[in-house]
């Protein structure tokens, strides 16, 4: 399975971007510096910039290839490197300026985690350093990555990372590039003892796998696109979810499919989760399904076309109208026109108790799940931000509760694994409120894994085959919670990210 087995470092994956400078190389490197600059200066989500700039640059190929790993790879190992330049440099790394700081990392970055010479990647940075910031600040990142390269990645990590057994999660955290709070975090979330000397075994195989790409997962809209086709514009498919897709290379934005809105990008955890609150059995109506927080809109859409092949209607809500605008692009064309958006506070809703059979909270969190393809974000998070997001995480649970009918069924979903965010938020809703029994979590995603989606023409998505349980198999160590009730997805484990998910069924 991907993602069992932790890779050791990142260096080994890079060896075929060869060090050599062409144009196109030098382009990619000042693409990659235009990125990390804009998420340095302006908060710029790198993910959304780069294929922007790689459009407006004409690169593709491998000067694309590199442009990515180079964007990537610097902002994923950006703890470390930063570690390492603040001894290079004479004074304090924070008073480096932030048009040059991005210069730093990325030449650390081929220093220390690719296969270019280095003489190599000391000119090419400077190069771009001089068009840039001017001969002057150019000399400067010339002396410092002079310094970063008369060692390599493993030899400055022996004399700056902290001795494993005095303090493990700091080591853990120069080591993997992570901040301190988050190892802590995932750590108590995997079960691990961060207070008393530990090898940290399992978190140390998830910060590696958040150092690694992930694979671009695809979603064949039920009813609009199947897996099939998928694999007919160069996908293979999913490894679990009946309506996944895998694209090794390419940009998904350029295939048919997703150009038509039919497939969507969509991790398979997040499939799953919705797909399992889709066929939760339930008695009685089953006709009116409510998504409180649904922007940018990816499971709405899942969600909206299940519906649409059962005659349901789902309401996709969410507070800020401009994410509102993002889902209804996301529901143009769906199964039976079965979805509508409508923009809401999901803390005081505007519809009426009650009302809903299925009801969705994936709700807004501290994203710690989705490190894989968010690299920047673990440096934009403070532990500080639970104080906001927890109590409005327990706030739209008890409400999304309020909104099912008795019978009706909640999934509570968080792309954080974060105790604090996932069990402990059930918890505090469940001591608010005397009506709410726990589903198996785990049973019904292994029961949508095992089946096999219907035909475009089936009636109803509820008339479904057997398929073959391997892929059920593989998700091996899915269960959380004190009784194995709740299920979490991991990267390492289950080369997803680490999604959250609580089922619960209001009681009559
Ligand atoms: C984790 S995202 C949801 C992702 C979405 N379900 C998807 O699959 O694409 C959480 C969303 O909740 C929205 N949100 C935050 N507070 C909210 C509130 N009080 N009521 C409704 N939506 C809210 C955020 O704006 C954000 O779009």
């Amino acid at each position: 399975m991907r993602g069992t087995v932790a890779r050791g470092d990142q260096t080994a994956a890079n060896t075929h971007l060869d060090g050599q400078r062409t144009p196109g190389r030098d382009r990619a490197r000042r693409v990659a510096y235009t990125v990390l600059r804009a998420v340095a200066q302006r908060d710029s989500y790198a993910n959304l910039l780069l294929p922007r700039v790689l459009t407006e640059q004409g690169l593709s190929g491998r000067d694309a290839a590199l442009a990515t790993e180079l964007t990537y790879g610097t902002l994923r190992n950006q703890g470390t490197y930063d570690a390492i330049l603040d001894t290079c440099v004479d004074r304090s790394l924070r008073s480096v300026d932030d048009e040059v700081l991005p210069l730093l990392r990325l030449g650390a970055h081929q220093l220390l985690a690719m296969a270019v010479p280095a003489h190599i990647a000391v000119s090419a940075t400077v190069n771009v350093a001089r068009r840039i910031v001017g001969q002057q600040r150019a000399r400067f990142v010339n002396a410092v990555l002079r310094r970063v390269g008369a060692r390599d990645r493993e030899a400055w990590l022996a004399i700056l990372a902290p001795d494993h057994s005095r303090d493990p999660v700091a080591g853990l955290a120069l080591r993997h590039s992570h901040p301190e709070w988050i190892v802590s975090a995932l750590a108590e979330a995997l079960g691990e003892q961060t207070d008393t000397p530990t090898d940290l075994t399992e978190t140390r195989h998830l910060l590696t796998a958040h150092n690694e790409r992930p694979l671009v997962s695809l979603l064949a809209k039920p009813g609009r696109a199947t897996v099939s086709e998928l694999v007919a514009e160069g996908a293979h498919p999913g490894r679990y979810s009946p309506y996944a897709a895998e694209l090794n290379e390419g940009d998904p934005a350029r295939m048919e499919l997703v150009r038509q809105g039919h497939a969507a990008v969509q991790d398979e955890a997040s499939q799953l989760v919705a797909l399992a609150l889709g066929r939760v059995p339930l008695h009685g109506r089953d006709q009116r399904w409510l998504d409180v927080c649904s922007g940018p809109g990816g499971k709405a859409a899942l969600l909206a076309n299940l519906a649409g092949q059962s005659s349901a209607r789902l309401l996709a809500a969410e507070v800020r109208p401009g994410r509102a605008g993002l889902v209804a692009e996301a529901l143009r064309g769906t199964v039976a026109d079965a979805g509508r958006v409508v923009v809401a506070d999901g803390t005081r809703p505007p519809w009426q108790a009650g009302a809903f059979d299925r009801v969705l909270v994936d709700a807004p969190c501290t994203g710690l799940g989705a490190l894989r393809r968010r690299p920047e974000a673990r440096w934009r998070r403070a532990p500080e931000s639970l104080a906001d997001l927890v109590p409005l995480q327990i706030d739209l649970l008890d409400q999304a509760v309020a909104a099912a009918r008795p019978g009706g069924v909640v999934a509570y979903v968080t792309c954080s694994p974060h105790r604090a965010e996932t069990t402990e938020v059930v918890a505090a809703v469940e001591a608010r409120r005397g009506d709410i029994e726990r589903l198996p979590a785990v049973d019904h995603i292994l029961s949508v894994v095992s089946h096999t989606p219907p035909s475009e023409d089936e009636p109803t998505h509820h008339a479904v085959q057997p398929r073959h349980t391997e892929q059920a198999q593989a998700l091996t160590g899915l269960a959380a919670g004190s009784h194995g009730e709740f299920a979490q997805f991991w990267p390492h484990r289950h080369g997803t990210d680490a999604i959250f998910l609580a089922l619960l069924r209001r009681r009559e």
